[in-house]
């Protein structure tokens, strides 16, 4: 299997480094091309035998299967760039979630898939969500899904709910993050508690809670109803939670999905207005 990255940003490079360091992937079985050519450079040097491509329409023949890993503004210019040399059994996957199968699909010959990563799959870790355009036959699938399998936990989801499953398994590491930053300032100026050992148990705790919701067979509210011992300390702090972010998860959902909506309606303009003298496939 070859496998190709098209854009070696925070992303591509991330999937590069996991997909290796797991074992899924040798450097030789890796080719990869950015718009600075200087960060595949890079990830040559670090990864001898990796093949820093040219350009992407390199990438491609090089490869079989080839992650999209631009912005989502940029999809059109990079699928017009590579659509010469893309034939009907590679298989094309996007990684960013407004992208839309009937975008892909209507405006490439191949197989498509897109498939949404997260930030933990740095240590192996933490959910990928695959929604597969309909050309991927069974064996393509389990090609991609066993591929990232070694590097976070497969999930297929319906493309009409990309973006909230996005919202948990991707944008979630820094929504987490951000209640934990703001917990750990107020921690280390009221308290004198060190920053680092906030930090370092504020890890752990995230680790164990993780593993309790994964392996544990906790739901959220048996949990906190396990360690919330009636009258105790835990209940009245999270009494105040609850008051105080009354509607903060409504609104972050519509937040997201907004922003969402609005790339999409950017994305049909992008794809319909190139397509007027598109054959399509
Ligand atoms: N960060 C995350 O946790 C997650 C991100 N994603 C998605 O991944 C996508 C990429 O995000 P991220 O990696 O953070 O973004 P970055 O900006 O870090 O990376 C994008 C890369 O694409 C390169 N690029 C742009 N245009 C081209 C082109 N025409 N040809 C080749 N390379 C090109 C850029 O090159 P240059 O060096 O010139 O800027 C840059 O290196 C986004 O759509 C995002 O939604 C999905 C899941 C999680
Ligand atoms: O395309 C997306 O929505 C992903 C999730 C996190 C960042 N980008």
């Amino acid at each position: 299997m070859k496998v190709g990255f098209i854009g070696t940003g925070s992303m591509g490079s991330l999937l590069i480094y996991a997909l290796i360091q797991s074992g899924a992937l040798e450097p030789r079985q890796i080719a990869a091309s950015n718009r600075t050519p200087s960060k595949v450079s890079q990830l040559s040097l670090r990864y001898p035998g990796l093949h820093e491509s040219q350009s992407n329409r390199e990438t491609v023949i090089r490869s079989n299967i080839i992650f999209l890993c631009v912005k989502p503004l940029e999809f059109r210019h990079v699928i017009d760039d590579i659509l010469p040399v893309v034939n009907s059994n590679h298989i094309i996957v996007s990684i960013t979630s407004p992208v839309q199968l009937r975008h892909l699909e209507s405006s490439l010959p191949c197989k498509v898939s897109k498939v949404i990563p997260s930030v933990t799959h740095q240590v192996g870790s933490g959910a990928s969500l695959f929604i597969h355009g309909e050309r991927m036959t069974a064996e393509d699938r389990s090609l991609l899904e066993g591929l990232m399998s070694h590097i976070g936990k497969p999930y297929q989801v319906d493309e009409a709910c990309t973006r909230i499953t996005s919202d948990f398994s991707s944008c979630g590491p820094a929504f987490i993050s951000f209640f934990l930053e703001q917990w750990i300032e107020s921690a280390v100026r009221l308290t004198g508690i060190k920053r680092a050992d906030a930090c370092a148990l504020a890890g752990e705790m995230l680790l164990g809670t993780g593993k309790l919701l994964t392996e544990g067979g906790y739901t959220p509210q048996e949990l906190q109803a396990r360690v919330a011992v009636p009258g105790g300390i835990t209940a009245q702090a999270l009494a105040l939670l609850r008051n105080n972010l009354d509607g903060v998860f409504d609104s972050l959902i519509h937040t997201t999905h907004e922003k969402y909506d609005e790339d999409l309606v950017k994305l049909d303009e992008v794809f319909r207005a190139s397509e007027i003298n598109r054959q399509q496939y």
